[in-house]
């Protein structure tokens, strides 16, 4: 992959989307925090590679600061303080400093470029063609509902976002707040000389000790500790934390992002390997072969293999948009799935994180509409993706490929304006790009709007959207579409299980899969810090009583919770200090470590789903364009964002699960880059550790000692904070009560001006009510942590139904039964059955026995509605109307002109 020629320009292409969106900088926060950095001046900051031990020792660490109680940041918030802005809430244009991609004026850019300035995205492409830039007269719902109550009615809107969350509208931001009350930090000096030896002397001390226990993925003295601690792990499964781990299911169009914690698939890794001779043969009958002259002998991520894009059949115009990204050579994933995605097949596709997955659908669903019939406008393409700011990022990549392509992309995403969104949505771009929740709203509100004429329905990041919290919203999207379609999944943590993908309504799909699964990017080098507090004292057996009372501040340990902050203070002053993202379990944590920076001088924005969609943007805008050094986030940010130059991701704690993992540190180390990862590990991580451990090169792992008096250092200074962070965030709710009453205010006399339009509205209907909604989230939850309880308790592993519908446990006691009643018998079945099936069929034809069959149950179930349907015979070269159909298209043979109609039942499940 020419990676290194392709990362300018690719940066931006994202930067365009999700940066520009939020291009409102310049703000008060940015301009006062803006690199001056004044109060960690004396301490030296190295950016050098200063590896590479462990913490190990609690006493060197865990003796400063004993008068005062501990610290678990985590809980002293105020529950009812929303965190305010990351970045200022002024909206003076600020101009990207990055390279702009959007320099066509070609239809494409024009549309969007029309549709954003109804959109109410703020996006918008200046007249030089130059940069995506906020609108200043960017207007977003008041309450997402698209009816604007005030704002909308009065045209230019008097501010931003007034939604309720996390914003203070009368300008003042958290940072001003904290601003007042910066304070220095002081680290001892860096006498490097010094330092290296004392690493040394570690080093060897490590060593000797590592040595001794033989074991990997130990950290020195605690490898024994270590290694029973993952046993019991391994034998208590794995138990929730009752954390508020979030990742955003988007959509909602409640006042709410509904945050839900990700399902904790750790106890499943080791189970997922273990593949039987059955889920072979399902496999083998379930997925077709990859076919065709770049699909054999690509060995994974072997740049060698792939192809030229000129030699992939592509249209003169993607290879010049792609040439103008700097794409000169597709990468692993692109080479193999662009074929199989042109000749029309169904795509289950995997590739590590960073590795162009965006393009790999993006350029063949392009090439298709390039030879797509003019004649009427309709919407033909649906990208699903889980977070607003991947399609933001999405549809900032399918404009800058398909700047030559004339084609309209739509955003229909939440938090941002449905009204505009509607309007556009009527005239049926051929790409919508959408979040689940949002589309549903418009299926459901949005007068004519339906996804009858969908032919290619493309899910980003699928094993995401697979999950508890997607699923019924999928499920309803799935059956809005028609069946006759192409479907393409893609993720770097990508499941092949047919029992997870069946419901989907895949047809006989292709698998690609480029890398190991479960793997890092290979320019990845993953660092690990112990963090040993009183809590792993105890779990190791320790006195009791002793490490309680060092929980409660009155012994010289510290909690875990309490040295984790430290830790971070001392990574993030002293050695990574520009470009990091901080991943952290919940939202207050992100925003109490947003304000601890302020106050010691770091520059650092907040993302998460307590912001609004504007402070989200503006988050992930100054932390792309260089204002700000730390990103701190949940979860949210974890999957997709393509952020150029990121160099570190912190994780600050260990997420649940290792796909999660693997999607955080894949924040770096993208696109063949090099980058770091540096993970915070206590005595819960390790069964985390060890399949970290276990998928990477011996020469990518690292330990990282931070020196003991620094964290020392950084543990005193954090109890002096605890009042101040307090303080800040006190005032921080006053303010907010304050922009809340003026709000409400300002609502009440819209409502009063415009009683009689709006009592005229139509009411709008809601896929789930937020009160169903909540309840489902709460149902599932407390149902997820009465199991967690029960299996501790009874000290069971994990059931192999939990977390499974009534109907999924139903089928698969069935489908068990049924394999041991005839387990050999049916395997030979499924054995011959995948053998004729993979006879070679020529590319671009859809499998015939499957294309008669599933043409019979189309012609069923159109004659059942009543509809007059196209006779399903057709000659060989009509035999593409199969899947994909209304391109005409297959892979070297243009478009015959022909346009099959888009005609289908809506009803028609599959
Ligand atoms: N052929 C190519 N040549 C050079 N760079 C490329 C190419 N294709 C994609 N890229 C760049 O690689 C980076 C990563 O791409 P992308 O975001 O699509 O990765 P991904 O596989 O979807 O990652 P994730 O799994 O994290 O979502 C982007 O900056 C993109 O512009």
């Amino acid at each position: 992959m020419a990676a290194s020629t392709g990362r300018g320009r690719i940066g931006n292409a994202a930067g365009a989307g999700a940066g520009a969106g939020a291009a409102a900088g310049g703000s008060r926060a940015a301009q006062s925090s803006s690199k001056s950095r004044s109060a960690p001046a004396s301490a030296k900051k190295k950016s050098g590679d200063d590896l590479i031990l462990t913490i190990d020792s609690d006493d060197e660490v865990g003796a400063a600061g004993e008068s005062e109680g501990e610290m678990e940041w985590q809980q002293e918030g105020d529950d009812n303080v929303h965190p305010s802005s990351s970045t200022s809430t002024s909206t003076r244009l600020h101009s990207s400093s990055q390279p702009s991609l959007g320099t066509s004026k070609s239809k494409s850019t024009l549309s969007m470029k029309s549709k954003v300035s109804g959109n109410a995205q703020g996006l918008r492409e200046g007249n030089d063609g130059q940069a995506w830039k906020m609108d200043k007269d960017f207007v977003f719902d008041l309450q997402g509902d698209g009816y604007g109550l005030g704002l909308g009615y009065e045209g230019k809107s008097s501010g931003a976002d007034v939604r309720d969350k996390g914003q203070a509208g009368r300008g003042l931001t958290v940072d001003d707040i904290i601003e007042k009350r910066r304070v220095k930090v002081v680290l001892p000096d860096d006498d490097e000389e010094k330092e290296k030896e004392q690493e040394e002397g570690q080093l060897e001390q490590e060593e000797e000790e590592e040595h001794e226990s033989s074991d990997e993925e130990a950290f020195g003295a605690g490898a024994r500790r270590a290694q029973r601690q993952a046993q019991q792990a391994g034998e208590e499964g794995d138990e929730s934390e009752d954390e508020e781990d979030e990742e955003e299911e988007d959509g909602d169009e409640g006042e709410g992002d509904d945050d839900a914690a990700e399902s904790d698939s750790s106890v499943d890794e080791d189970e997922q390997t273990n593949e039987t001779e059955i889920d072979r043969a399902k496999k083998a009958a379930f997925f077709a072969h990859e076919e065709g002259p770049d699909a054999g002998g690509k060995s994974s991520g072997d740049p060698a293999g792939a192809s030229s894009f000129s030699s992939l059949n592509l249209s003169r115009a993607l290879l010049r948009a792609l040439s103008t990204l700097s794409y000169h050579q597709p990468t692993p994933i692109q080479a193999r799935a662009i074929p199989v995605a042109l000749a029309g097949k169904d795509i289950v596709a995997g590739a590590v994180t960073g590795s162009g997955k965006t393009a790999a659908f993006i350029i063949p669903v392009l090439e298709r509409l390039l030879h797509r019939p003019m004649t009427e406008s309709r919407s033909r393409v649906l990208v699903l993706l889980p977070t607003r700011e991947l399609a933001v990022q999405c549809a900032a990549v399918g404009n800058a490929i398909g700047k030559f392509a004339n084609v309209n992309f739509c955003l229909a995403v939440g938090g941002l304006s449905l009204k505009a969104q509607e309007k556009e949505l009527r005239s049926r771009p051929e790409v919508i790009i959408a979040t689940p929740g949002r589309l549903i709203d418009h299926l459901q509100n949005s007068p004519s709007f339906n996804l009858d004429s969908i032919e290619i329905l493309i899910m980003d990041e699928a094993d995401r959207m697979l999950e508890e919290g997607f699923r019924e919203e999928l499920k309803e999207i799935i059956s809005s579409c028609p069946t006759k379609r192409q479907s393409m999944l893609f993720s770097a943590t990508m499941t092949d299980s047919v029992d997870e993908l069946i419901n989907l309504g895949l047809r006989r799909p292709v698998r690609i899969f480029v890398d190991p699964k479960r793997s890092t990017a290979k320019n990845l080098v993953q660092e690990f810090v112990r963090v040993r507090g009183a809590a792993a004292a105890a779990s190791n057996g320790e006195d009791a009583e002793q490490a309680q009372l060092a929980t409660l501040g009155q012994g010289n340990r510290r909690t875990e919770e309490t040295m984790r902050p430290a830790l971070l203070l001392s990574l993030c002053l002293r050695t990574f200090t520009h470009q990091v993202i901080i991943f952290v379990r919940s939202k207050k944590l992100a925003h109490q470590l947003k304000i601890i920076f302020g106050l010691v001088g770091l520059t650092a924005c907040e993302l998460h789903g307590d912001l609004s969609q504007e402070l989200r943007l503006q988050s992930l805008d100054s932390f792309r364009n260089g204002r700000v050094d730390y990103m701190i986030a949940t979860d949210l940010a974890s999957r997709g964002l393509d952020i150029k130059n990121v160099q570190t991701v912190i994780n600050y704690d260990m997420p649940n699960s290792f796909d999660v993992y693997l999607h955080r540190v894949g924040r770096t180390a993208r696109a063949g880059k090099e980058g770091r990862s540096v993970t915070l590990v206590g005595e819960q991580d390790r069964k985390l550790l060890k399949l970290a451990i276990k998928g990477s090169k011996e020469e990518n792992i690292k330990h990282r000692l931070v020196p003991a008096d620094h964290v020392n250092i950084m543990l005193e200074k954090l109890d002096q904070l605890k009042e101040t962070v307090r303080e800040v965030m006190s005032e921080e709710k006053e303010m907010r009560e304050l922009d809340i009453a003026e709000r409400e205010l300002r609502k009440g006399e819209n409502v009063e001006k415009h009683r009689e339009e709006i009592m005229s509205r139509p009411k709008r209907t809601w896929f789930q009510s937020e009160k169903e909604k909540n309840a489902s989230k709460d149902a599932s939850v407390a149902d997820y942590l009465s199991k967690g309880e029960k299996r501790k308790a009874d000290g069971t592993k994990r059931g192999k139904y939990d977390g499974l519908s009534r109907k999924q446990k139903r089928s698969k006691q069935m489908k068990e039964e049924i394999a041991k009643e005839k387990s050999q018998s049916s395997v030979d079945a499924s054995i011959r059955a995948a053998k004729k099936s993979s006879r070679p069929a020529s590319l671009g034809m859809p499998d015939t026995s499957f294309s008669k069959k599933a043409q019979k149950k189309d012609a069923a179930a159109a004659a059942a509605a009543g509809k007059k349907r196209r006779k399903s015979k057709s000659s060989s070269s009509r035999k593409v109307t199969g899947k994909g159909a209304g391109f005409a298209k297959d892979l070297g043979e243009r478009s015959t002109g022909r346009n099959v109609s888009g005609k289908k039942s809506r009803g028609g499940k599959r």
